[in-house]
């Protein structure tokens, strides 16, 4: 039987700390790294991260819109950093925030969710702003498959809480629903389910309830965006040991030498480590 995202996950961050770090090649990082803001430099920053970190870290997080943005020949990249980080043996999170109808959430769930299409990954960022209900082709795709979904529920940005932090006659909060809409996914599943969410480190209190989720939560907005290892502390609590945490600039400023690079990545792993432990 296939092993569950969950358990692979669990088992990644055991063996190499509570990490992801994401892949934005960004104009400006491109020359700051000395690369041209163009193909051939996406392909070399890009390359460097995997050398840097499959095999380092627990999980990498390439964020799809900037491979997007040089079109066909930008994907191939994408395409073949998911492969080359897998082949490590690092979990690759696509960063995509898909979300749309039923019918064609199918088709993501054939790019991103199943074996043998050149972009699935171990698991890709879902919105559910087409209602929760909508992903179901890609939490079913996921689970036949043993990946996993990361779906917004209150994410880093300023703007996110006008409407996830809105509230239901009962007082319920949208992204309330979506954690419960997920703990229902992820019920009964050990270790972890594979239905995570993405929870900003930056957002301060949540005033979520989280301790049904029995799943992974994504914290992005550590490190550039401004939150630091108290932050994770104080807006998670005691469901710190299910936060992987996610970096991008924060490390990524690092490069482009390969050693200075990786030890950043890995400086920044053993600062979440003490603050679980210390938790
Ligand atoms: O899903 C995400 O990863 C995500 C959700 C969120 O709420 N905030 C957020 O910043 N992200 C992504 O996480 C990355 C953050 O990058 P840095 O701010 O450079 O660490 C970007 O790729 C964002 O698109």
């Amino acid at each position: 039987m296939t092993e569950t995202f969950g358990a692979r996950l669990t088992r990644a961050v055991a063996a190499r700390g509570p990490l992801c770090v994401g892949i934005d090649p960004h104009p400006g990082l491109l020359r700051d790294w000395g690369l041209s803001a163009d193909v051939a430099g996406l392909e070399r920053f890009a390359l460097t991260c995997v050398e840097a970190f499959g095999g380092e870290v627990a999980a990498v997080k390439p964020q799809s819109a900037f491979f997007e943005a040089y079109g066909s020949l930008g994907v191939a990249v994408l395409e073949r950093v998911i492969a080359d980080l897998r082949a490590a043996g690092t979990l690759v999170v696509l960063d995509a925030k898909r979300g749309d109808i039923g019918s064609t959430m199918e088709a993501y769930a054939a790019a991103y969710l199943t074996e043998g299409s050149p972009l699935a990954a171990d698991a890709v960022t879902l919105s559910p702003y087409l209602g929760f209900g909508s992903l179901d082709p890609a939490l079913d795709a996921a689970a036949r498959s043993g990946r996993g979904v990361f779906v917004l529920a209150l994410t880093s940005n300023k703007e996110g809480a006008d409407v996830q932090r809105a509230t239901d006659a009962s007082g319920r909060s949208v992204a309330q629903e979506i954690v419960d809409a997920a703990a229902d996914r992820n019920a009964g599943a050990d270790p972890l389910g594979d239905v995570g969410l993405v929870i900003g480190a930056t957002v301060g209190r949540t005033d979520l309830d989280l301790a049904e989720l029995n799943g992974p939560i994504l914290a992005p907005g550590f490190g550039a965006q401004g939150a630091t290892v108290a932050d994770l502390r104080a807006v998670f609590g005691p469901s710190l040991p299910q936060v992987l945490p996610t970096s991008s600039r924060g490390v990524l400023r690092h490069g482009p030498d390969l050693a200075t690079l990786r030890n950043a990545a890995l400086r920044t792993r053993d600062d979440v480590l003490a603050a679980v432990a210390a938790g």
